[in-house]
């Protein structure tokens, strides 16, 4: 990463201004014996190659040349397959951040802004209640609340998504603050509704919330339309009168909704809530829409309009965060003078589970 070369940052021991380190990285132990099996194995591929390009040099029937053809062909392509993936066995390193070592040299109300990105594209294949969860998750994160823009993109362009963010930005007021005081690790609200840490009075009040908040949305899903008792004021009307006949996800003007202003709304401990901005750009069959590359530059200009944040965070909307000290994290890399100005991003692991039998 950056000018510095890998061994510079193995011996990493100090921060910026000789405080502590924000961050370090470590060899894992064991690479040699990856390298030295890669070595055997790379050339025992070279000898079978060899092999099948003797064996194609000396074939005499046109039925024993195709046959070794297709052998070494398929070899080929197999030992690629090795090859690439072995990148990630012969310098295997374990990074750490030390959030304590950044807050005490940076203070709090200094943090930069965070714009969440999180996009969704049809309210079928991806229900809008995983949708919430997800951006739930990230407005839960142990940070500035006022600092944090959630900007959900929908391009299925529905009312229905539409409608479970007006439902989430209510029911934030509540969730925000309990993660807060339980210091829950895992924020999205379905993970944390079915964890074995989930027991108590209070914790059972809360998921009665959220159930009715789900409850309304399926509701309103089944009955495939948002009647008139969804609606509790005029601004809502508003947003819902924009789905006008002839509307298609296809072909359609841009919707704008800021749901959850973070200078005026507040939770309900009176603490200030994130922004929380919902965005179906414009779709027309004419012009290429470029899919969730398209939808992530449409949230670039619009929220480079509204909050402009220097830090950029991007979701899918079946991933969540499972860990709220994420944007501290990211700063420990971005705040290091030594890296910070060839820093582009900062990329988490990834973990899976509960794959659904379409993302195999
Ligand atoms: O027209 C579209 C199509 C997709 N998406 C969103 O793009 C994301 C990724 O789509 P998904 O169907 O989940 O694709 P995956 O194959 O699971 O995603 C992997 O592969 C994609 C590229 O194929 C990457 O963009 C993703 O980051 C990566 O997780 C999701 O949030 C979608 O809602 C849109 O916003 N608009
Ligand atoms: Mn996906």
């Amino acid at each position: 990463m950056g000018s510095q070369s890998l061994k510079d940052q193995y011996s990493t021991t100090a921060g910026p201004f000789n405080s502590p380190p924000f961050h370090t990285v470590e060899r894992l132990p064991w690479t040699g014996l990856n390298r030295v099996f890669a070595a055997i194995y790379g050339c025992a591929i070279l000898a079978l190659l060899y092999h099948h390009v003797q064996t194609l040099a000396n074939s005499k029937t046109l039925a024993s040349f195709s046959i070794t053809l297709s052998l070494l062909i398929a070899d080929l392509v197999l030992a690629f397959m090795w090859v690439s993936a072995q990148a990630f066995r012969m310098c295997p390193i374990r990074r750490k951040e030390y959030p304590e070592n950044l807050k005490r040299l940076v203070k709090e109300e200094d943090f930069p802004g965070l714009d969440v990105f999180i996009c969704t594209a049809d309210p079928y294949k991806e229900p809008p209640m995983g949708v919430v969860n997800t951006a739930l998750s990230l407005m839960a994160y142990d940070y500035l609340t006022e600092k944090i823009s959630v900007y959900v993109s929908d391009d299925g362009g529905s009312a229905f998504t539409l409608l479970a963010f007006m439902e989430a930005a209510k029911f934030a007021g509540h969730w925000l603050p309990f993660c807060r005081k339980k210091n829950i690790m895992d924020r999205r609200p379905d993970a944390y509704f079915s964890s074995p840490q989930f027991s108590s009075s209070e914790a059972d009040e809360i998921k009665e919330i959220y159930e009715s908040m789900k409850g309304r949305v399926e509701n309103a899903m089944n009955r495939g339309e948002v009647s008139e008792n969804y609606i509790n004021n005029d601004e809502e009307r508003e947003a819902f009168n924009k789905w006008k006949p002839g509307f298609t996800p296809q072909d359609h003007p841009t919707i704008i909704q800021v749901l959850l202003d973070s200078r005026h709304n507040k939770d309900i401990t009176g603490h200030f809530l994130p922004n929380l901005i919902y965005v179906s750009r414009q779709k027309s069959k004419t012009s290429p829409h470029h899919f969730k590359a398209g939808a992530l530059n449409v949230l670039l200009r619009v929220s480079t309009i509204m909050t402009n944040a220097p830090i950029i965070l991007t979701q899918d909307r079946d991933m969540y965060s499972n860990d709220p000290g994420t944007p501290l994290r990211m700063l420990c890399y971005a705040c290091d003078p030594a890296i910070q100005s060839t820093l582009g991003f900062v990329q988490f692991p990834q973990r899976f589970q509960g794959i659904n039998k379409y993302d195999y």
